[in-house]
């Protein structure tokens, strides 16, 4: 794992300070665009005096099923530190589920069987929508299909509804159709129910230790059946839209009844499927079903099930035990070359974005590499709200980071700023255009910090979300209610992001490649070659040419 010095870019004495402005992207639209509307003097004095060029951060650039995915936290950073592209989650689903691997996989077997043999309950818990970054319907509705054919009788859905990768308010356009699917199967003689549900930003998918409060919420609803009762989940929505306008990311947790009693709870016998793929949010609902320690809540009666995630999204403490697709090999990911070569490296984020500057950045792995060369820092998170406090914790990571920056204490940095991004999925324009002057401010003190230690700055993102705030109809219009207002987008987008290098100290000893498909995946061979470095083969071609 040695590296090879490079052979005409030399090392500055300061840093490389790598920051990943969180869902800032580059949109074609003015409308609606936080970033644009923004007063960002200094993003705008480095695009006019630095080279910089936009990146691709969408679909097969980071290794999803389509250029018609757009990015997320969890592939971008796998693309950003892994420095190449490989199939992620959602495309590994897609094909285990095509070849049938999946069904012949032992884990379906275990958890099918046990239901047919006990005459039990198939549950599954997921993110209800097609949204392609946590989970997929299409792949739920394949498991529902092959349960059918396999026999079994008694099936649940616990729905967490989305609206943050989907429409704000799409919920019913889900669940309305997937209500006729489960008719016909009940015509058939089998039992399939939604059970319970809720936002899920309210229940169920917390993730970095944020919330615990949500995750006991998911588990008092989905397995002890405990909370606001509901003849249907159609009811349930219509309900809390009406008496408290809720977008459905933060719907309220209810339970569906029959006669007072739940139709779904999680009884010893019956098996669970979480069949999101994606890892941070999945962690905590599966120590709940798995940890017979758990500190976090008190579970009440935890029934004996079979419990199986779709992926195993820990791969170091091997989160959950049992799951039905192997997750994405990421080998070699930048920093295991800098740990092996004694290469100090700082990567900083407040919680919400903590494990993408760690764990997503280190192709799924909690640990370190090198505990002697590594510091990982966390900054609290405030909860909840994000609209209400836009500046997040931003200036207390740069409090940490300037200091860090100026004494050089290691040649590798990276941050990540949250606002774009979580201000971004609120749908608040206002509070999102806030969110990025306050990154705008952080910036600069990165640049005065980076300029007086001779180092030099990156500046990228990871998936654009601020930039568009509203949503547009296929003739580029933006979509109105009936009131006029433009219509929220609370989802990432498909736009390119920011890639700006800040080299006070420049020698000038190259350029940045123009060429046109670049993305995400040539950061890691850069930034190996600002530490005076070649890239290592596995590595994608760096963005530095010789001039
Ligand atoms: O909040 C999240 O879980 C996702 C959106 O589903 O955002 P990000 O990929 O930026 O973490
Ligand atoms: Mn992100
Ligand atoms: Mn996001």
């Amino acid at each position: 794992m040695i590296l090879d010095k490079h052979p005409f870019i030399t090392q500055r004495p300061g840093p490389v300070v790598l920051c990943i402005l969180d869902g800032v992207g580059y949109s074609d639209h003015t409308e609606g665009d936080a970033y644009k509307a923004a007063h960002t003097p200094n993003l705008d004095w480095l695009h006019t005096n630095c080279q910089n060029r936009p990146l691709n951060a969408h679909g097969t650039h980071v290794g999803l099923p389509s250029d018609a995915d757009m990015g997320n936290s969890e592939v971008g950073h796998n693309a950003i530190g892994g420095g190449r592209i490989v199939a992620q989650g959602a495309k590994l689903v897609n094909t285990a589920l095509s070849t049938g691997a999946l069904f012949e996989g032992e884990i379906w077997r275990k958890l099918s069987g046990n239901v047919r043999e006990k005459s039990s309950t198939l549950h599954f818990i997921g993110l209800f929508s097609d949204g392609g970054v946590h989970s997929h319907l299409d792949h739920l509705k394949a498991m529902v299909e092959q349960a059918r054919k396999e026999g079994i009788k008694s099936i649940r859905f616990h729905i967490l509804l989305d609206g943050r990768d989907v429409s704000e308010t799409s919920a019913l356009d889900y669940v309305l159709p997937f209500e006729d699917y489960l008719t016909s199967l009940n015509a058939e003689g089998v039992s399939a129910k939604i059970a319970s549900g809720g936002g899920r930003m309210t229940i169920t998918m917390d993730r970095y230790g944020a919330e615990w409060d949500m995750v006991e919420r998911g588990w008092n609803t989905h397995v002890h059946g405990e909370g606001r009762q509901f003849a249907s989940a159609e009811e349930a929505i219509k309900t809390f839209r009406e008496e408290d306008g809720f977008i459905d990311q933060y719907l309220p947790a209810f339970v569906v009844a029959e006669n007072g009693q739940p139709v779904g709870r999680i009884c010893s016998g019956d098996s669970v499927i979480f069949y999101n793929f994606r890892g941070d949010r999945s962690i905590e609902i599966s120590q709940a079903f798995e940890d017979d320690e758990f500190p976090n809540f008190d579970r009440g009666d935890r029934p004996d099930v079979e419990y199986s995630g779709m992926m195993e999204y820990d791969g170091d403490d091997h989160i959950p035990k049992q799951y039905l697709v192997a997750p994405p090999a990421i080998d070699q990911p930048m920093c295991e070359f800098l740990s092996a070569n004694g290469v100090g490296q700082l990567a900083i984020s407040e919680t919400q974005k903590y494990g993408h500057v760690t764990f997503f950045f280190n192709g799924n792995r909690s640990g370190k590499f090198d505990d002697k060369v590594e510091d990982f820092i966390e900054i609290p998170s405030d909860v909840g709200g994000y609209d209400l406090r836009p500046w997040m914790k931003a200036v207390e990571i740069t409090d940490y980071l300037v200091p860090a920056i100026c004494e050089n204490r290691q040649p590798f940095v990276r941050v990540n700023y949250a606002n774009g991004d979580m201000v971004g999925h609120t749908g608040n324009f206002n509070a999102a255009r806030m969110a990025v002057e306050v990154v705008d401010v952080q910036v600069g003190r990165l640049m005065a910090a980076v300029k007086k230690a001779n180092g030099v700055l990156l500046v990228t993102s990871d998936h654009g979300n601020c930039d568009e705030m509203f949503e547009f109809d296929k003739k580029g219009e933006v979509k109105r209610g009936e009131n006029g207002k433009a219509k929220a987008k609370t989802s990432h987008t498909l736009n390119k992001v920011p890639f700006i290098v800040y080299d006070p100290a420049s020698r000038n000893e190259f350029s940045l490649s123009e060429v046109q498909d670049a993305g995400l995946s040539h950061i890691a061979g850069t930034v190996f070659n600002l530490l005076g470095f070649q890239a290592p083969d596995v590595f994608n071609r760096t963005l530095l040419e010789k001039k």
